[in-house]
């Protein structure tokens, strides 16, 4: 009879705020070519050429802002999921990062070693893009073949359009919501627009008005459209008027064309349109981490104030609320089920 067990997986952070460390964990994030989609000699050249000359001691610095004395938020807060998590379910569960330690490879070791010999494969990713939710199964599948052959993986599909997030999502905001407020926000991480095209199987998508629509042959593969999704469908719960609510697009890197409307532009013009009292919330991430407790915490309020702005409230991710442990329980038994039919 088959062992089944949870793999739990988020991006990763460096080892320390030491610049050495920063800068070994770039090298392998961004050398993925999921990440930076050049070809491997263009790629080297951009991201050991110029990006780890100078970056690594700017975002070591910004990682010692966030830092606590357990580590790195985002793997402290994986590490608090995966602890409520196995209170919840009786199958082993285990934690894995797609760049830096415990790796993918740690965590499905882990589950072998407890006689698992089924996983369910959880990207942390509410919406699908190549850099997070397709190369989380590529690296796993690469990982299984090659050392653990005798290993089946489930994988937990993008959720973002599933009532049971957007209702956790939607109760999460309501409740951190502050009484009076002229816009919500809602910043995603951004990718190049390169990635969407890319991923497009039907190349219909037009980076325009489909995205918006409801139906649409390219949904499935378009990181954008996903993120319109998400926030439609949370501001109806929250019954919020369109025209309280503003969607954009941070953290971008380098000179092509990230999609669009970019968060840090916003931040800048929005208080010129009467947009004093701001609430942002970021959907794209499930636990907070350098980009939401620093990028838009600390430096986006800095803009938003700059610029004119009153009042700026940061909703934080869901990070460990029972809510959303429950979402992740219900959506990983729907796989364990899956199982059972097979
Ligand atoms: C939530 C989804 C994410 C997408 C999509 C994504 C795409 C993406 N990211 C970079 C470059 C960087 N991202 C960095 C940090 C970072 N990114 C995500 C999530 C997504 N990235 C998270 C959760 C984090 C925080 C990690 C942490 O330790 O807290 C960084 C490193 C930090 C920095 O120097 O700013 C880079 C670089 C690209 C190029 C990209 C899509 C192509
Ligand atoms: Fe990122
Ligand atoms: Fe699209």
């Amino acid at each position: 009879m088959a062992k089944k067990g949870i793999l739990l997986i988020n991006l990763g952070s460096p080892r320390s705020t030491a610049v050495e460390d920063v800068k070994e964990y770039l090298d392998e994030f961004l050398m993925d070519e999921k990440v930076i989609d050049y070809r491997w000699i263009f790629r080297a050249l951009l991201v050991q050429g110029i990006i780890l000359k100078t970056r690594p001691a700017k975002s070591a610095q910004a990682y010692k802002t966030v830092w606590t004395d357990e580590g790195s938020p985002l793997i402290v807060i994986t590490k608090k999921i995966q602890q409520k998590l196995q209170k919840r379910v009786d199958v082993p569960v285990e934690i894995g990062m797609r760049y830096a330690e415990p790796s993918i490879e740690t965590g499905i070791r882990n589950l072998v070693k407890k006689g698992i010999t089924e996983i369910i494969l959880f990207p942390l990713y509410p919406q699908y893009a190549m850099s997070t939710t397709e190369t989380v199964i590529e690296k796993a599948e690469e990982i299984r073949k090659k050392k653990f052959p005798e290993v089946r993986i489930n994988y937990v599909q993008p959720f973002y359009n599933r009532d049971l997030y957007t209702d956790c999502l939607a109760e999460s905001i309501r409740e951190k919501l502050p009484e009076n407020f002229d816009a919500l926000l809602f910043s995603y991480h951004g990718v190049p627009e390169r990635h969407i095209y890319k991923t497009d199987p039907t190349k219909t998508c037009n980076m325009n008005d489909c995205c918006y629509k409801d139906a649409h042959p390219s949904h499935s593969f378009c990181y954008r459209h996903q993120c319109f999704k998400t926030t439609d469908l949370v501001i109806r719960k929250l019954g919020l008027p369109k025209d309280k609510v503003i969607v954009s697009f941070q953290s971008r890197l380098g000179k092509d064309k990230w999609i669009e409307p970019y968060t840090d532009h916003k931040l800048e013009t929005i208080p010129g349109k009467g947009i004093k009292n701001l609430a942002i919330v970021c959907p794209a991430f499930v636990s907070d981490c350098l980009e939401t407790l620093e990028e838009i915490s600390v430096e986006g309020k800095e803009q938003f104030l700059e610029a004119g702005g009153e009042n700026f409230t940061y909703i934080p991710c869901l990070n460990d609320e029972d809510r959303w442990i429950d979402v992740i329980r219900t959506l990983c038994e729907e796989q364990l089920n899956q199982f059972y039919l097979l």
